[in-house]
């Protein structure tokens, strides 16, 4: 084991606290910086961490004792943060997606070529047991060849929830650009990339109403579509279908089903690290499968210690192409035509099962 890898995190809004929870806790990495706009929810967190300094954002993209960037700012920051750590030859590992746009994401998976560092990205839930041990059963012919998968998720928006909701309502944000990583990037790791892609879309409201916190009754305006439905064309010649959409109210659908000429799979929710896998072998009936691949009791920065152990399977490649496919689904619902993709990722190596006590000290 080598000495932790020093980490410095920009923006510690509501999802650092997770992050926070896995990396503290690990060997592999210590927290030397932190940075935030709003300078005393900076400082509130490093009076918890051992050696942990408030800086500047500016000051810690430049700080010889930070070798990784976390990147947990909200969306239309994350390409001028990156970019900025980049510049100074940093490694970064940011949260979904890799951008607001696909050029600004194309700058830095360029930029970090350019420099020889590393880029990684959010969604590492992808790389828990729950994804990996389907991903594990169809590798393993257990449903024979896919031939197709569905994806869905709805609900009635994150305003219901979230103190400061905006940035769902902005470029970057909506059901798709939010909650589409961790289902595109699945059906990715389930049946491997996409080169074609058809879309449609809706927007119900101009405007959305804060329901919790410091600016509840607030009104937010939305600038994006706010329902996506969508056809992937997978290299395979699989197909998957993708609902994403802020104007539901609740579902029973799986959040993915994966058919196969020989079974069904059904995967649990791929914003979670764990759950449930359920097979159905053809002419049998369903039944659970234990946990056969993916990082055991992961939490939300379980990615970039992967990434910094060198396997790099939440990479800027996978998260431009997640990207890619996304920015192109509505493409197409506006207009109308079927687009087809630039960019690929070949399906990274499986996770083998990792008990937690092994990769925390990787
Ligand atoms: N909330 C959630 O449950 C989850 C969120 N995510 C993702 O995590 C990211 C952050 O979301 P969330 O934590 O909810 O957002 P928040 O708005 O709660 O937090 C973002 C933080 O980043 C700060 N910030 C913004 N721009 C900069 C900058 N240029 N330099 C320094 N700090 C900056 C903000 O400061 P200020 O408020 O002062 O502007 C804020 O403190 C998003 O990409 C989101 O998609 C992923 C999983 C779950
Ligand atoms: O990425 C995300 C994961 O889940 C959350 C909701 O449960 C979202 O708010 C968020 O942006």
């Amino acid at each position: 084991m080598g000495s932790p890898h020093a980490v410095g995190i920009v923006g510690l809004g509501v999802i650092s606290g997770q992050y926070l929870d896995t990396l503290v806790g690990s060997s592999a990495v210590r927290i030397t910086a932190v940075a935030d706009l709003d300078r005393s929810r900076a400082a509130s967190v490093a009076e918890r961490i051992d050696g942990c300094r408030v800086l500047t954002t500016d000051e810690l993209v430049a700080d010889d004792d930070v070798a990784t960037v976390l990147n947990l700012t909200i969306p239309a920051a994350h390409a001028e943060v990156a970019l900025a750590a980049i510049a100074h030859g940093k490694h970064v590992y940011g949260e979904k997606p890799l951008a607001a746009t696909f050029d600004d994401a194309r700058r830095m998976t360029d930029a970090a070529a350019a420099a020889g560092v590393r880029l990684g990205s959010a969604p590492d839930t992808v790389l828990g047991t729950g994804v990996q041990t389907a991903r594990a059963a169809i590798d393993r012919g257990l449903i024979g060849t896919p031939v197709s998968a569905a994806a869905t998720w709805i609900s009635g928006g994150h305003e219901s929830w979230h103190p400061h909701p905006d940035f769902y309502y902005r470029t970057g944000g909506g059901p798709l650009l939010d909650m589409g990583p961790y289902y595109i990037t699945s059906l990715v790791q389930l049946l491997g990339p996409v080169v074609a892609v058809s879309g449609a879309a809706s927007r119900s409201r101009s405007e959305r109403e804060i329901g919790s916190g410091p600016r509840a009754g607030e009104r937010v305006a939305v600038e994006v579509d706010t329902h996506l439905a969508g056809i992937l064309h997978h290299a395979s010649g699989a197909i998957s279908t993708v609902t994403m959409s802020f104007d539901g109210d609740a579902s029973t659908a799986h959040p993915i089903e994966v058919q196969g000429v020989d079974g069904a799979l059904v995967v649990p929710d791929p914003n979670t690290f764990a759950g449930d896998v359920l097979l159905h072998p053809r002419g049998g009936d369903w039944r659970r499968l234990g946990p056969s691949a993916g990082y055991v009791d992961a939490g939300r920065g379980v990615g970039l210690i992967d990434l910094v152990a060198g396997h790099g399977r939440a990479d800027g490649a996978m998260a431009l192409h997640a990207l890619e496919i996304m920015t192109l689904l509505q493409r197409s619902a506006e207009s109308g035509v079927r687009e087809p993709l630039t960019t690929t990722r070949d399906r990274p190596s499986l996770v083998p099962l990792t008990a937690a006590g092994a990769w925390r000290t990787a």
